[in-house]
């Protein structure tokens, strides 16, 4: 691609983005920059050949793709601080949590394509789930931007009143799952595995799940009716855990969590 990307913000999410980006050799590491006021934890990445800076406004000057990925209290300040900079050749994605494209709008006062953007961290072994909503972009803007995510996973193109419900569903998803998996191989301990094999048959079998129900197009239920054997431990095992809240707890999590974000 011939564009430059800025990254604005190299905490957790801002450096995931930038791992994938080096990892699936989207671009060349010079065409990224990712900037941070402190940048003496990026190191790592600026051994790979990214520009590691502090001054964001030098990072929008410098390139077309500006993803800012601040904390949503900070997007404010952060927005001002290259506000000046911003000009017809960028292109805003935000993935700031709860930060709406009207919003980011009122504070840029420019009229340039914004995106915002809803990845997970599994973004950094391009296999995030990402989805996407945008205004005032033309189909090739939209399609630059979707060409970058989906080279970094799935892409989905959502309302933006659906947002908040893919930043539940989707990025913190990936701990709802993480837990899952911890639980199961604490379950696998007890049992009688050490904690490494509990570990590698417990991320190979979610894998393994996921991917059926990707590949198949199938719905969970009918992979669970192949292996609840009439009498068998499997449904023994799950009925228990319906017994003991195990759906009734996540979906009830997810709706705190969605209430939680429309609250801030
Ligand atoms: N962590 C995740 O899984 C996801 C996070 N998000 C959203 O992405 C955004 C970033 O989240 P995280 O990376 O987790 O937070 P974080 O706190 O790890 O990263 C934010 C980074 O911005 C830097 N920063 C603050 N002020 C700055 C400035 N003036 N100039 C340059 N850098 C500055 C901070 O030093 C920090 O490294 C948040 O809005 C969050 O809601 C969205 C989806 C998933
Ligand atoms: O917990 C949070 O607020 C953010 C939003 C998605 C992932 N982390």
């Amino acid at each position: 691609m011939n564009k430059k990307i800025a990254i604005i913000g190299g905490g957790n999410l801002g450096s995931a983005i930038a791992e994938g980006l080096l990892k699936n050799k989207f671009c060349d590491p010079a065409d990224i920059t990712i900037t941070k006021r402190r940048i003496e934890s990026l190191k790592k990445l600026s051994e790979k050949g990214v520009a590691i800076i502090s001054d964001n406004a030098e990072a929008v000057q410098q390139s077309e793709i500006i993803i800012l990925a601040v904390k949503p209290y900070q997007v404010s300040d952060v927005l001002h601080s290259f506000q000046t900079k911003l000009t017809q050749k960028h292109l805003l994605v935000s993935v700031a949590t709860g930060v709406l494209i009207s919003e980011l709008q009122e504070i840029i006062k420019k009229n340039i394509p914004v995106f915002r953007a809803m990845p997970n961290t599994a973004i950094s072994i391009e296999q995030s789930m990402t989805c996407l909503s945008y205004t005032n972009a033309n189909e090739s803007q939209a399609a630059t931007i979707e060409k970058i995510f989906s080279s970094l996973g799935r892409v989905v193109i959502i309302d933006e009143k659906l947002m908040e419900a893919a930043t539940i569903l989707g990025s913190c998803g990936t701990a709802y799952a993480m837990r899952f998996i911890r639980a199961s191989i604490q379950g696998g301990i007890e049992i009688g595995f050490d904690v490494a094999t509990a570990s590698l048959i417990v991320e190979q079998t979610v894998k393994g799940a996921a991917e059926l129900l990707m590949q198949k197009g199938s719905h969970p239920e009918q992979e669970i009716d192949k292996v609840t054997t009439p009498k068998g431990c499997t449904i023994a095992g799950l009925n228990e855990m319906e017994h003991q809240g195990f759906s009734s707890s996540l979906i009830k999590g997810i709706a705190v969590s969605y209430k939680k974000i429309e609250k801030t």
